[in-house]
């Protein structure tokens, strides 16, 4: 059996790091994840005029409820869209002048409906190039609160944007939501804004959001669930190996735990406990459809073992995978097919068929998930490697080294008796 630690999750730290930049004395920040998006977000609050102390396995950050103490900055959001999503509506809280840009991908994803809502609410927000698309700049003079409309559809994020930033308004914010994707991300934002004392009112598609700011207060974060999604991945392919992930159990708040279900309806043996998840390779993968409008992160990872299963894979209501770090349907179709795998994909949907992968680069297209996701067909396959393996550390700057300890972890196991045919390749994938 194998024990893993994981790092903190992505979406609670910059969540957490917003909050604590915003509450009314000094938050701690209890093992957040320390990568290339949180380090990102971490130095955006930094010029905006926060001060973020470190210990090994903490950040502190001095709240100023009064929104950014500088009076001018130039944010660098790096490849990260909740920095680039988020910040903007701290900025707009404060008095000053915000120039926020991001990397070459960051700068072609959407930003339209959040934009419009911010203006909507009085914020001064202009675009450089081209609208709705980074870089911009908010001239801020506070945020009066009010009534807005928001299309979340493709992303999620433009309604934690609003939803963290309610409670900075001077009369709140009621926002009503015509379309949600990712909505298990919402669920983070509400639970994480009652951590910090703020209670959102929500009826469906409506939530009301009161004025009075948050309270400091000490936030223990969870391991990251997208990033545990590739170790119970590798153990679903490879029978009778388990990985155990303590830190993820039944009151988790990240809907990517959930992943875990399509692996037990493969036919993996799931156990979901009160303080950790277990996934146990039984040798069976079946084929099955599932929509993954929910845990969209998790999509790479599963069309990465699909070619295992025993009948096609087909992951439907994927769209807004196509604006994340890459076109994710586009790269993981091209990549099943450099190892030989059949796949068809449509506007918001990709199918798998099985087959036995041979080995090729991986074309990471920058993004971290792509890489994770196809390092467990490697388990499997010999002679993967990567063109950027380094991507990863946008969310896990460790990960090779991790995923190599746990192949050892399953070599040893399977080693020696009829090992070899069910065990993992007996080759680690090229980086
Ligand atoms: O709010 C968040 O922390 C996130 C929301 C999701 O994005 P979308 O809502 O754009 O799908 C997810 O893909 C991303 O990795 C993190
Ligand atoms: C889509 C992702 O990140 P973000 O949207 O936060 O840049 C991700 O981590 O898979």
């Amino acid at each position: 059996m194998a024990l893993v630690d994981l790092p903190g999750s992505k979406s609670l730290t910059a969540r957490a790091l917003f909050l604590a930049a915003a509450a009314d004395g000094v938050t701690t920040l209890v093992r957040p994840l320390r990568s290339d998006d949180t380090e990102g977000f971490a130095e955006g609050l930094a010029r905006l005029g926060y001060r973020v102390g470190r210990t090994p396995d903490t950040w502190q950050v001095d709240g100023r409820p009064d929104g950014p103490p500088a009076g001018a900055a130039d944010v660098y959001c790096r490849d990260g869209a909740t920095t680039a999503r988020f910040l903007p509506a701290l900025a707009a809280t404060g008095h000053g002048t915000y120039r926020f840009d991001a990397s070459p991908q960051m700068r072609r994803r959407p930003l339209l409906p959040l934009t419009r809502a911010l203006r909507d609410l009085g914020v001064d927000l202009r675009h450089e190039d081209r609208e709705g698309h980074h870089p911009l700049t908010v001239r801020a003079n506070g945020v009066e609160g009010g009534k807005v409309t928001l299309d979340a559809g493709q992303s999620s994020q433009y309604l934690t944007a609003l939803l963290l930033l309610g409670p900075l308004t001077r009369t709140g914010l009621h926002i009503e939501v015509t379309d949600l994707v990712s909505a298990p991300y919402v669920g983070i934002t509400l639970a994480m804004m009652r951590a910090f004392g703020v209670e959102v009112e929500r009826e469906g598609d409506v939530f009301r959001v009161p004025p009075g700011g948050y309270r400091a207060t000490t936030y223990p974060i969870e391991p990251d669930a997208s990033t545990a999604s590739y170790f119970f991945a590798a153990a679903a392919v490879t029978p009778g190996a388990e990985v155990t992930v303590p830190g993820l159990s039944e009151g988790a708040l990240q809907g990517d735990l959930g992943f875990v279900e399509v692996l037990r309806r493969m036919g993996a043996e799931v156990t979901v406990a009160a303080d950790r998840t277990t996934v146990r390779g039984t040798g069976t993968l079946r084929g099955l459809t599932v929509a993954m409008r929910d845990v969209s992160d998790t999509m790479p990872t599963l069309a990465a073992v699909a070619p295992f299963a025993d009948g096609p894979v087909r992951i439907e209501d994927v769209a807004n995978t196509r604006v994340k770090e890459c076109d994710r349907l586009e790269a993981c179709a091209e990549n099943l097919r450099r190892l030989g795998i059949d796949v068809a994909t449509g506007p918001d949907w990709i199918e798998i068929r099985p087959g036995r992968p041979s080995g090729a680069e991986i074309r990471s297209h920058g993004d971290h998930r792509i890489v994770m996701s196809f390092a467990v067909t490697g388990l499997r396959t010999p002679g993967i490697s990567f063109d950027d393996p380094g991507c990863v550390r946008k969310t896990f700057p460790g990960f090779h080294e991790a995923f190599a300890a746990l192949r050892a972890s399953f070599v040893a196991r399977a080693d020696p008796p009829g090992g070899a045919a069910s065990g993992p390749a007996d080759e680690e994938p090229g980086r």
